[in-house]
């Protein structure tokens, strides 16, 4: 039998003269949108820093036909690495989704009718639309990593065959399990020199907690470290990539003419085959009843079968089989086939799970909404909110579509491109989609798929399909975006509709700030609109503006975060602004009580009178040493027998707003509370937006204030003060109001600075770990939680109970074309790191983890590696505030 994807690379030499896309948009037009789901595959490549991803990608662009030449990581000419900033630097800090198909669809018959099923041809028999999403392998972006992970449906992990599975692939795998995405792993780089595909598959079962499934083993010319194709362990077959600079031409040998030709390769092949026939049979019932049907013949079982049986093993939750593939992108050896099982094992959306969404103050999945008609009260107790935000079951009906805005990508010719999932329904050019995280509608004037660097004008985007929205003005990376039937520009989707989020995920907080400060008062506003369009690509930047300096501070995630953030902000936006220095973003917590009083703000603004006033007084939330900052929830209390409302803010602050009891659905008790130009939300939301202004900038060192109560009392007989009161005066006297007790409490007793502590996990040689662990606890102040796993939440355990344990004696792997002590089991329990590999997980403050990169490759010779993550922050010791407020000092000068 010819591989099928041998005609699809001579078809990408076929094609490479011409240089227009006609073809997707026909293909677009005529696929109905079952068909459509049904031939997608939603994928994203995950992979530590360098591992090879762009290089990868770049390959599928080509054999698929969508680029003519391939594109060079280190010349700076990919596709996929768009962003000037990436090509300077070679790494991937944007994800950009990209459409193509694979095969490559044939231009005569772009839709040819889909099998009943695939029982008898394998998927790739077909073409497919891959939408396919890079996402970015550096640490300070694994909250991108995260946002991107929502929309896929199946990941090809890629791994470095010298440097094994790295810190970073550990973390992201393990998210990209909490989130049930089917993955399969590509061994790249087998060509480079130490490349050790055994060893590698072993540290997969080990560190991945899964079980290798084998499906295809390196080629080694004459049995040596040449790497020249590989075996393909399902259909029992040699690919040389042999003949062609752009690995387009491939020789295919059967197991019969591998015997004669390459007796020894042919033996490791059956040898791999009867390993994966086993392995499958373990997880999968059907492949044992293959088994006895052929005999018990392991290399008697078709192909098809095997990949039928991989297919379901890898759809199974929690995936325990990860299958294997080998390959060196960069020599364009083993992309073409990894494409082929793209199509063939990971899931289409109509095979994923429902997505969870948040409605309210209550969680579901998007099918249980959809289908089951009226909502039932978030909780019983609040009857009056439920009543409000009761849904009927034409109410769910008029829900036409629900998408997730992924990505915000502002291109430099085409303006914000808005990247989204649709999850129901279809989206149409030209409706109007209401923003549930915004509370706003705007109108989807343009939609698109992208194909490499060439948008496709379509007129909708079905459920299961990722495409482009421009000429969006609002919409921001992570917004939920619903398309309600008949509903106006100025409308709202009735009762909790309109708080629908799909896949909401927690924002941590920032640790890293910067001061921003135009150059000249000309500049304000392009450095403004250029900040604004950075925000709504990243949101986990956060910005605030300083009233007493009137700078503006941008906080984010990690020094590399903030400083891609400060070279778009110049060199991309050309924005003419001072960029102070990137420095940690410390807490201070509040120490002592303040007594009640009554602020009054009584001055113009904006050349009109205003007057508003507010009872207030603060107090220490419960001393705690640590916290951990989680994202504030919505509003807790909406009791009709209560007349107070708690916000919890971000950093353990917590704001509780006492007001009189207005029930919203009776306007009778409004109006002898309130002037007729107020209203009740309008000025809780004023009053929460001037107290979290407030605790933006504290009175001890002007950070952030965290562990705080605030007590805001409304008494609306006496703090309002009839057209003076407006929304904006009450937003400055609550504000005002926080920042003199905040001031009082500081003045009776200092604030005390928390500092943020990392979760830290580093793998290191055997040899090193003595050097690493004194220099964690002595030199950083660390606090060592666990070696090698033997903490319970450490990553080499498993995570989670579907987690197994593996024992790599019992993995199958092909010998390495040399002999080395990393790839013997000798000493390596299950559960446990490969041989010569250590894992350290510790606690410790940020501050000291600045630079550690460089500290940690000189103590183990390169080869160390780590990931870290915010784990709270902690109260600092009195020594060391003073130690930290010194140098502060001493760096303004
Ligand atoms: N020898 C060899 N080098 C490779 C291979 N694949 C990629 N590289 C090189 O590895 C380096 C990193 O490759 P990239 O494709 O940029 O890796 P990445 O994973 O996209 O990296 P980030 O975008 O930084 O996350 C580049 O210098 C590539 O040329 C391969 O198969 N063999």
């Amino acid at each position: 039998m010819q591989p099928r994807w041998i005609f699809c690379a001579r078809r990408v030499v076929a094609r490479s003269h011409h240089s227009s896309l006609s073809l997707p948009k026909r293909l677009l037009s005529t696929t109905s949108a079952e068909h459509l789901s049904k031939t997608t595959r939603n994928i994203g490549i995950i992979a530590h820093i360098d591992a090879g991803k762009t290089t990868t990608t770049e390959r599928m662009l080509y054999y698929s036909g969508y680029t003519r030449r391939i594109g060079d990581v280190d010349e700076g000419s990919t596709v996929t690495d768009f962003l000037p900033a990436e090509r300077a630097r070679g790494i991937t800090i944007q994800s950009a989704a990209i459409t193509f198909h694979w095969p490559p669809a044939n231009p005569a018959d772009p839709n040819p009718p889909l099998p009943p099923t695939f029982d008898s041809i394998p998927p790739s028999s077909i073409s497919h639309n891959i939408n396919l999403i890079d996402t970015p392998g550096h640490a300070d972006f694994t909250f991108e990593v995260l946002r991107s992970l929502r929309v896929l449906d199946g990941a090809v992990c890629i791994l470095d065959g010298v440097a094994g599975v790295e810190a970073q692939t550990e973390k992201v795998w393990t998210q990209a399990g909490l989130y049930q995405i089917p993955r399969v792993i590509f061994v790249n780089k087998l060509d480079r020199d130490g490349a050790a595909f055994a060893r590698t598959v072993k540290e997969v079962g080990v560190r991945l907690h899964g079980w290798p499934a084998v499906c295809q083993i390196p080629w080694w010319k004459d049995g040596k470290s040449e790497f020249v194709g590989v075996g393909d362990v399902v259909n029992l077959r040699g690919m040389l990539w042999q003949g062609s600079s752009d690995g387009s031409q491939i020789q295919a040998f059967d197991l019969n003419q591998l015997e004669t030709t390459n007796k020894q390769f042919a033996e490791e092949l059956k040898k791999a085959r009867v390993a994966l026939v086993e392995l499958l049979s373990e997880h999968d019932d059907v492949m044992v009843e293959k088994f006895l049907e052929y005999d018990e013949d392991h290399l008697a079982i078709p192909g098809l079968q095997i990949l039928q049986s991989l297919r379901r093993v890898v759809l199974q939750t929690p995936q325990v089989v990860i299958p294997i593939f080998a390959g060196a992108s960069f020599r364009n050896i083993g992309v073409q086939p990894l494409l082929d099982n793209v199509v063939d094992l990971l899931p289409s959306p109509l095979e994923r799970p429902d997505p969870e969404i948040s409605i309210g103050n209550r969680t579901s999945t998007l099918n249980q909404l959809l289908t089951a008609g009226p909502t039932p009260s978030a909780n019983p107790t609040k009857k009056q909110s439920s009543k409000k935000n009761a849904l009927n079951a034409q109410d769910i009906r008029n829900l036409a579509a629900c998408a997730l805005a992924f990505k915000v990508v502002n291109d430099p010719k085409r303006g914000i491109l808005v990247y989204v999932r649709v999850y129901s329904g279809t989206l149409d050019k030209g409706s109007v989609l209401f923003n549930t995280s915004l509370s706003t509608a705007e109108r989807a004037p343009r939609l698109m798929k992208m194909y490499a660097n060439d948008a496709v004008e379509v007129d909708s985007l079905s459920a299961g399909q990722i495409g482009v929205i421009s000429g969006l003005k609002h919409a921001r990376t992570g917004d939920t975006l619903i398309v309600y039937r008949g509903l106006q520009l100025k409308g709202q989707p009735p009762g909790d509709l309109s708080t629908l989020q799909l896949r909401p995920i927690n924002v941590p907080p920032p640790v890293f700030f910067t001061s921003i400060e135009p150059n000249s008062l000309s500049e304000q506003k392009h450095v403004q609109e250029s900040l604004d369009i950075l925000l709504r690509e990243d949101p986990s930047l956060q910005l605030s503006v300083d009233e007493e300096s009137g700078q503006t501070h941008l906080a984010g995630m990690g020094d590399l975060h903030l400083e891609i953030a400060r070279d778009r902000l110049l060199n991309d936006f050309k924005a003419k602004a001072r960029i102070g220095k990137i420095e940690i973003g410390y807490r201070e917590a509040t120490t002592s009580s303040t007594s009640p009083s009554t602020y009054t703000l009584d001055k113009p603004i904006a050349g009109k009178p205003a007057k508003a006033a507010i009872g207030v007084s603060i107090a220490p939330a419960l001393l705690q040493d640590q916290y951990d900052p989680s994202s504030p929830q919505p509003p807790q209390n909406e009791d009709e027998n209560h007349f107070e409302t708690i916000y919890p803010l971000p950093d353990n602050n917590t704001l509780h707003i006492s007001h009189p009891k207005l029930p919203s659905h009776d306007s009778s008790s409004h109006k002898s509370h309130l002037p007729p130009h107020l209203s009740l939300p309008g000025l809780l939301s004023a009053i929460h937006a001037g107290a979290s202004a407030a605790l933006a900038r504290g009175p001890f060192n002007g950070f952030p204030v965290s562990n705080t109560n605030i007590s805001l009392t409304l008494d609306t007989a006496t703090h309002l003060f009839s057209t003076e009161t407006t929304p904006t005066a009450m937003s400055m006297a609550a504000r005002g109001a926080v920042a003199t007790h905040l001031r009082q409490a500081n003045d009776a007793s200092p604030n005390v600075l928390m500092e943020p502590v990392m979760r830290v996990t580093i793998f290191v040689n055997e040899a090193a770990m003595g050097k690493v662990v004194q220099d964690l606890s002595s030199s950083r102040g660390g606090q060592v939680i666990s070696l090698d796993g033997d903490d319970s939440s450490s990553s080499s355990s498993p995570a989670s109970a579907a987690d197994v344990l593996v024992n790599p004696a019992s993995i199958y792997t092909p010998p390495d074309p040399f002999s080395s002590t990393a790839t013997t089991d000798a000493g390596v329990a299950p559960g446990q790191l490969a041989a010569g590999q250590r894992q350290i997980v510790a606690r410790v403050p940020l501050k000291e983890m600045v630079g550690y990169l460089n500290q940690l490759r000189a103590l183990t010779g390169g080869r160390g590696t780590f990931v870290m993550s915010v784990d709270g922050f902690e109260r600092m010791g009195g020594q060391r505030q003073k130690d930290v407020l010194d140098a502060l000092r001493l760096a303004e000068f």
